[in-house]
């Protein structure tokens, strides 16, 4: 199955990223650590041009370690400066304002080469939904500014703020939408929660989601639900999950949908450990 945003929509957000880009210096672009391309948004290199950009890969406190770090290699390789944080920790806070002042300079410093007099560099915070960009402002203005929500497109409607003497940032972000053009991007994003459980059947999402960690973190799935690599049949191990959690229906059926349910909230509120859902290309 494939997810279609409406079109007018994503055109909207583009424009509307466009235009808050004409005041920027240069861009922080939010993705998710558990699936760091994935959550990047494939219309942005054509909006940002010339822009220099780095990227954070937000909630690495979520995400495998690991796999984190192959990203971090992935990106410096590309060019990029990336860093992953955990939104939560004050040093990581100050590893995103130490990177963006230093991005920020090397802009400024062209501009002083130009004759053109040098002023705090504009910074502008770039993502999807759900990605981390309100919760990030709030904690480099150091005050509640945007509105936080745990469900995706709670962000709304700017003014400059100080962070500290570094540099000057957007008091709103700029949303641009995933795009599905492959269905696992779509799979991927519904298992981090970073986009609208209706769109994709909850039971296929945990499906998608057991299946990746059967290859990759067996031994998680063995802890929490005593899941072995025998349990081969994907319903075997629904049923498995249902009877051992309770997930049953008054007759003692296993209720597939409760099932889906339980697992997926487990998975988000990281009781299965801490996961990437996908690797750098060249791994
Ligand atoms: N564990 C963890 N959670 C985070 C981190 N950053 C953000 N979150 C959570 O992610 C959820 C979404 O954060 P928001 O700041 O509302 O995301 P947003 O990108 O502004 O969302 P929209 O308004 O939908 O565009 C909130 O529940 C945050 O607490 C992080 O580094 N680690």
């Amino acid at each position: 199955m494939s997810i279609q945003w409406f079109p007018g929509h994503m055109a909207k957000a583009k424009r509307e990223v466009e235009e808050k880009l004409k005041l920027a210096d240069f861009v922080m672009e939010l993705v998710d650590a558990r699936a760091p391309m994935s959550s990047q948004n494939p219309m942005l290199q054509d909006v940002l041009q010339q822009k220099p950009k780095m990227i954070v890969m937000m909630k690495k406190d979520l995400a495998d370690d690991k796999i984190t770090d192959k990203w971090l290699r992935h990106f410096s390789d590309e060019g990029v400066s990336a860093i992953a944080i955990d939104v939560n920790n004050k040093a990581d806070i100050k590893r995103v304002i130490q990177t963006a002042k230093d991005l920020g300079r090397a802009k400024m410093d062209k501009l002083k080469e130009k004759g053109i007099n040098p002023r705090p560099a504009r910074a502008m915070i770039i993502g999807i939904p759900n990605v981390g960009k309100s919760t990030l402002i709030n904690r480099l203005a150091n005050k509640k500014i945007a509105q936080i929500g745990d469900k995706p497109g709670v962000t709304k409607k700017q003014q400059w703020i100080k962070v500290k003497n570094d540099f000057e940032l957007l008091d709103t972000p700029g949303i641009l939408w995933p795009k599905f053009e492959d269905e696992m991007v779509g799979y991927r994003l519904a298992t981090i929660g970073t986009i609208k459980d209706q769109l994709l059947p909850l039971e296929d999402i945990a499906a998608f989601a057991i299946k990746y960690m059967k290859e990759y973190y067996p031994a998680q799935l063995e802890e929490r639900y005593g899941i072995t690599p025998e349990h081969i049949d994907m319903w075997d191990i629904f049923v498995s999950i249902g009877k051992q959690r309770g997930a049953l229906e008054s007759g003692g059926n296993v209720n597939f949908e409760k099932v889906a349910d339980l697992f997926i909230h487990d998975l988000r509120s990281g009781k299965l450990g801490d996961m990437t859902f996908e690797t750098p290309p060249e791994s």
